[in-house]
């Protein structure tokens, strides 16, 4: 049975089905992955996103060329090709390097190879869930950014996962959204996560989190990653370094959550983690809405480095992690 079933990926018999994460929350459309160039448009323009849901749905799609018969050759260019489309998440060159070895052994390899790195994620999502659950007190204010749900993982999540899980364990955890400027993920992904999840919260332009630690509103900071380097550093969604700065400056606990495939032990640190440059129409535009002049400059950054001095710990499948020396290979 290859069925497998993500909320945002479906893969079953040779196809592969996406939702259209940047058509959330107001349409649910699935897209049929049609070729090796529309899969690295879904990518790249975010309709695909997540660190961990990039590098599933480009293994997925190898399983799904071999399956159609594709040579070894074009197989393996196609793998080149794929890890190219975003630069800063690594799972998706970790998962490729981990498939690439079995590219020669047929169709039925490649396509199981996909599938258990599928289920892995599944598997680790769930340990993260279970490994953060000590950090969260009853009726905790936690402030997160951007969105590390369901949506951007084959499981449950990564920093939301902690969060929902805490929710099933009767905690009640309330949470501060961050909008996460410029394509919105918490406002368009996360709040909507989160309302279905039946969690408590409240959503805030990004500039409004310092009031919110200087009111001594926020009791944890806990997002996702992008890429965790050998010495700790961390990159995740533009902003975070921000949150970071501030939950120093206030005494408040800072902790990323995310599987083992986001660490990097070749990448000594934050000046050697390539950030994605975005395009500037994402932030001159709002969806159709011209906000600023067409040809106005722009900085555009996908992500940014938060330095391990002020991380307070890691949530990994292999547990709670507060020494970053555990990143060296
Ligand atoms: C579990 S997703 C991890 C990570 O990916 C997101 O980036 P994007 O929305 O650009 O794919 C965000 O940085 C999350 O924290």
């Amino acid at each position: 049975m290859t069925l497998r079933q993500a909320t945002a990926l479906r893969y079953q018999d040779g196809q592969l089905q996406i939702l259209d994460q940047r058509a959330l929350p107001g349409r649910q459309q699935w897209l049929t992955v049609q070729s090796t160039e529309h899969l690295v448009e879904l990518i790249k323009s975010l309709a695909i996103r997540g660190a961990p849901l990039i590098g599933i749905a480009a293994v997925l799609y190898l399983a799904v060329l071999a399956r159609q018969g594709l040579a070894l050759e074009a197989l393996r260019q196609t793998s080149q090709v794929l890890r190219q489309s975003r630069p800063t998440a690594v799972n998706l060159m970790n998962l490729l390097d981990r498939i690439n070895p079995v590219l020669d052994q047929g169709a039925e390899q490649v396509e199981a190879a996909a599938l258990a790195l599928f289920d892995e994620d599944l598997a680790l999502c769930d340990a993260i869930a279970e490994a953060g659950l000590p950090l969260i007190k009853p009726g905790m204010r936690i402030l997160t950014h951007c969105n590390t749900g369901g949506l951007p993982t084959a499981g449950r999540g990564t920093a939301l996962g902690i969060i929902t899980r805490a929710q099933e364990a009767g905690l009640g955890p309330f949470v501060w959204v961050d909008e996460t400027r410029p394509l919105l993920q918490g406002a368009r992904l996360t709040a909507y996560e989160l309302k279905a999840a039946g969690v408590a919260h409240r959503l805030q332009v990004d500039s409004a989190a310092a009031s919110l630690f200087a009111d001594g509103q926020v009791d944890l900071v806990l997002v996702g990653a992008d890429r965790i380097a050998a010495n700790g550093d961390t990159a995740n969604k533009v902003g975070t370094l921000m949150l970071a700065v501030l939950a120093k400056h206030y005494g408040v606990p800072f902790y990323i959550a995310a599987p083992w495939t986001t660490v990097d032990p070749a990448c000594p640190g934050a000046g050697a983690i390539p950030i994605e440059d975005r395009d500037g129409s994402e932030v001159c535009q709002l969806g159709e809405q011209q906000l600023a002049p067409a040809d106005t400059q722009t900085y555009n950054p996908g992500f940014d480095v938060t330095p391990a001095d002020l991380i307070s710990g890691w949530v990994t499948d292999r547990g709670l992690i507060t020494d970053p020396g555990a990143f060296i290979a």
